[in-house]
């Protein structure tokens, strides 16, 4: 690490080029610190392998650690004009990532959002803050819209807590007693169950968000025939069957005894396994979780932001925490948001088999969180735990080669912790990676071990 403790100085006559320098050299720390455990993973063995881009994530974060830092220093009295320069350059570097990640949307203008206006109303009403409307995209359904030109640490939206739903909302229906009381009852699944009645009760509150929702999600998780024949002997298939085989059981465990032992609460019209999934659907991809005043991390619907669209790059990536003060849910703008342009969250760093499971979409970018993960006999490679603290990763997983930026020999665009454990154990005893003719035969033992293992999931590769 030691060339990377250096400070960067800025001087304040700095020209355009130098502050450009500067903000590399800047850059280059930050990136590190923000490394997520799957980019240290596939980055390298040394951390001068990931000075540079890692994933549009991991750029968004260090680019805007970089502006909190710069806001920092202007707090404390420091503010200097080549910190004000140095501030519209990493400005400008996360619009050109910004252009560089777009997702591609196109607005489909015969669909009209009356509905979603009427909500969006009843939410201003209730003391919602929007700069967004809503819109119909292709391929998208509704997604949101900057009505102006929105800037870094702009609000794009401001939800008060009185208009989220949230456990705390079922404390009040009569539907609480009876399931507090069933065991291993969390409160995900009340709030599933309660939402389940809810759509159907005229009265309710939520009454205009209930009618905005879509009457089929089309998620995974409701994939027709159809598609599970296409899907035939995938690791996509494997993952949605799990899925659905749980919510399954977990059905069978509350219904019907639910709907006969209390038919008033439960009408067995009303929690159908139909039913049950479209509520599943619509918790697993709409919802929040967010962190409230209390330090308690709850999942959460909240109307008019579940307009959001997500992307790998988006303009709203630091969202999810009560603001005490205002007793609200903020979303800050991370990157600017031109007027007209949609305005994208950051729904989290999914792979696209949990994207089409859940959320029922794949992402039109590459997809750096795509990884299969691989079986290796970890009781053969004990020696990995010993004799390389580096190399104490239990469980190994590959993506597209393509994102990596070491191709050379001992490389070969794979991850370092796998090789590293191939490695080891071939030769426990392995010293360094030079052209050593005995070397190069476990080298050569390894790429064999390797096409022996990727032709187990040759049938996965050969579909996807
Ligand atoms: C929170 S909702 C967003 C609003 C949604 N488009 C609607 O019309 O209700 C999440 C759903 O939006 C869709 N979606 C979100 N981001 C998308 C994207 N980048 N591409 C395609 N569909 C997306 C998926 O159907 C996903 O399940």
């Amino acid at each position: 690490m030691g060339s990377h403790a250096k400070h960067v100085s800025i001087q304040s006559s700095a020209s355009p080029g130098e502050l450009k320098s500067s903000l590399l050299l800047i850059l280059q720390r930050a990136r590190i610190i923000n490394l997520d455990e799957l980019e240290l993973y596939f980055g390298g063995e040394d951390v001068t392998d990931m000075v540079g881009f890692n994933s549009p994530r991991n750029e968004m974060e260090a680019l805007s650690s970089i502006l909190t830092a710069i806001a920092k220093l202007e707090g404390e009295h420091c503010s200097t004009t080549a910190l004000q320069e140095l501030r519209v350059v990493a400005v400008n570097s996360i619009s050109e990532l910004g252009e560089k990640f777009k997702e591609e949307k196109k607005v489909v203008t015969q669909s009209s959002c009356e509905q979603e206006k009427g909500l969006q109303q009843w939410g201003e009403d209730q003391g919602v803050k929007s700069q967004l409307e809503i819109s119909y995209f292709e391929g998208a359904g509704r997604g949101a819209v900057a009505r102006q030109d929105l800037r870094i640490g702009d609000i794009a939206l401001e939800i008060p807590l009185s208009v989220v739903i949230s456990e705390n909302l079922v404390h009040e229906y009569d539907m609480y007693s009876i399931l507090e009381k069933v065991e291993g009852m969390s409160a995900e699944t009340m709030l599933l169950l309660w939402s389940m009645k809810e759509k159907h009760n005229p009265d309710s509150k939520f009454k205009l968000y209930f009618d905005t929702l879509p009457e089929v999600f089309n998620t995974g998780l409701s994939f027709g025939m159809e598609a599970i024949m296409a899907l035939d002997g995938t690791l996509l298939l494997e993952e949605i069957v799990q899925a659905k085989e749980h919510l399954r059981a977990q059905y069978d465990e509350l219904f019907p005894s639910l709907c006969n032992d209390h038919p008033d609460v439960f009408p067995p019209e009303q929690y159908r396994w139909e039913q049950f999934l479209w509520a599943c659907e619509l918790w697993y991809s709409n919802s929040m979780k967010i962190m409230f005043s209390d330090g308690k991390l709850r999942t959460c619907l909240i109307p008019i932001a579940g307009f959001l669209n997500h992307s790998t790059c988006p303009h709203i990536m630091h969202y999810g925490k009560v603001d005490s003060t205002k007793n609200s849910i903020k979303f800050p703008l991370s990157r600017s948001c031109n007027a007209g342009e949609q305005c994208f969250l950051g729904y989290g760093s999914f792979s696209s088999s949990h994207l089409l499971t859940f959320y029922g979409f794949l992402p039109q970018l590459d997809n750096y969180y795509d990884v299969i993960p691989l079986d290796i006999d970890v009781a053969s490679n004990e020696d990995c735990e010993h004799t390389d603290p580096t190399s104490d990763w239990t469980s190994h997983m590959v993506r597209g080669t393509w994102f990596s930026k070491n191709h050379g020999i001992f490389h070969y665009g794979l991850p370092p912790p796998l090789l590293d454990c191939m490695r080891r154990s071939r030769s426990p005893f392995l010293q360094s990676m030079t052209l050593t003719p005995e070397n190069l035969e476990i080298e050569l033992e390894i790429l064999r071990d390797l096409c022996s293992m990727f032709r187990r999931y040759e049938g996965w590769t050969r579909r996807s």
